[in-house]
């Protein structure tokens, strides 16, 4: 079934690293080898086996319209008669901008990048330029992009300074890095006793995707807000997954709280390369070439980039899918909650707008250390039962699972089908490994 894209592993990784240009796609932990896809259109994606799919993993997070959407496509495709790069301001992307700055009240300018990482990671060189403080404060299980001082994040207990969770990163870069478990607002406030004065910012994924969906607790963003209100601290919001994706707008607007800082990403170039981190004008002004933080980049702002996002985000702002869009994502996590109960497998699931994740766990985790309970065979036979069944989603527990705009109830149906027939097989002592 999926022997040409082992064969194109195998060639792949003659020249590219792994076989990937990201690990995540490398299957590695369930013990397979990636798809090769071909194309994709709507909520399916084909690989170059010739399978079809049911996504839902939409490039991680991009495609909430779907991929390929037509009118995407023409739109992207005009501006790239125009030319793809010419490293001098486009009206594209003031127009993009716009968008985004009218979209979130905390936002009054923007700075356009390549990649969810580059605006996280500009964020907080920008947040530390602004408050001339090196420490910041993430926490344990978020996902904030691959820069030095964000790959920090394993290992530690709530109130000690850092240690790497990759080679190749200083420890003395990551000493500047606190880690804190999400949702415990009570430790939190235990660092700030200690190291208030030092810490530039928080950065957290307001509702976290990158240990799977966990929500925060109630009063714990506003909890955040008002400490790093009391120790002159920055508020940054990652909202690289939920930013246009949970609403038109962000988790801000859901929990109503006001950071000083917004990283966005994925849906905002609607599957091209853009992000951007945006604030007031009195803190972006800090940033080159108006101020002394340096920032830069070839690409950025991209004609042809800014001309998908814009389509993309006008698409949402007319459509409005967010409602039903949350009420399919709830649909599913319940039914396959009922077919857990029906078949005896341990599980619980969580769902916000689009996002949802079904843990292999009695109880509802809230923090990454109640994640790490959950039982990985159990989440390898789902994931590897639903591949052969033609379900593609993320490949491994600690991921968002992504529903779009073009998901239909028919293919909402044949996804419970396919679930239940894997569990029905996990009920009878039938296991892939
Ligand atoms: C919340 C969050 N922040 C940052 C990133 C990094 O973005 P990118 O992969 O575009 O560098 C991701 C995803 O990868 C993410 O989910
Ligand atoms: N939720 C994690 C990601 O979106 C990462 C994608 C990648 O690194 O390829």
């Amino acid at each position: 079934m999926f022997d040409k894209s082992r064969e194109l592993f195998e060639e792949a990784k003659k020249y590219i690293a792994g076989g990937v240009n990201s690990p995540v796609r490398a299957f590695k932990n369930v013990g397979r080898h990636p798809l090769f896809i071909k194309k994709a259109k709507g909520s399916k994606i084909y690989d170059e086996d010739g399978n079809e799919f049911i996504d839902y993993v939409n490039s991680w997070g991009p495609a909430i319209l779907g991929h390929a959407d037509d009118e995407v496509i023409n739109k992207t495709k005009d501006a790239l008669d125009n030319g793809f790069s010419f490293g001098a301001p486009t009206i594209l992307e003031t127009e993009l901008a716009k968008r985004i700055v009218r979209a979130f009240d905390s936002i009054e300018i923007v700075r356009f990048v390549n990649s969810g990482t580059e605006a996280a990671m500009s964020a907080i060189r920008l947040a530390r330029g602004f408050t001339s403080r090196d420490n910041i404060l993430k926490f344990n299980g978020c996902y904030h992009g691959h820069s030095d001082s964000l790959l920090v994040g394993a290992g530690s207990g709530s109130s000690t300074f850092g240690i790497p969770s990759s080679k190749g990163v200083p420890v003395d870069f990551a000493k500047h890095t606190i880690l804190a478990e999400f949702n415990d607002l009570d430790g939190v406030e235990e660092i700030f006793k200690k190291h208030g004065d030092t810490i530039a910012a928080v950065i957290i994924e307001p509702v976290a995707g990158n240990m799977g969906v966990i929500k925060p607790k109630d009063g714990f963003l506003k909890g955040l807000r008002s400490i790093c209100d009391k120790h002159g601290s920055l508020l940054i919001f990652d909202e690289v997954m939920t930013g246009f994706r949970l609403t038109y707008g962000g988790a801000q607007h859901i929990y109503n709280i006001t950071p000083d800082i917004t990283v966005l990403g994925k849906v905002v170039g609607g599957g091209f390369p853009v992000a951007c981190f945006g604030a007031k004008r009195e803190i972006m002004k800090y940033l080159a070439p108006e101020g002394d933080v340096y920032q830069a980049g070839t690409l950025s702002g991209n004609p042809v980039a800014m001309a998908c996002g814009i389509a993309t985000l006008d698409i949402l702002k007319r459509k409005n899918p967010y409602k039903d869009l949350e009420k399919n994502t709830s649909k599913i996590v319940s039914r396959i909650m009922g077919l857990a109960n029906q078949y005896g497998i341990p599980a619980s699931g969580e769902s916000i707008g689009s996002m949802f994740s079904v843990f292999f766990m009695e109880n509802k985790p809230s923090n990454y250390r109640d994640v790490q309970k959950s039982n990985l065979r159990l989440f390898t036979n789902y994931f590897i039962g639903l591949l052969e069944r033609g379900i593609y989603i993320p490949p491994s527990q600690f991921e968002s699972n992504f529903i779009t705009i073009k998901h239909s109830l028919e293919d909402i149906e044949n996804t419970l089908v396919a679930v239940e027939d894997i569990f029905k097989e996990i009920a009878s002592g039938k296991f892939y490994v």
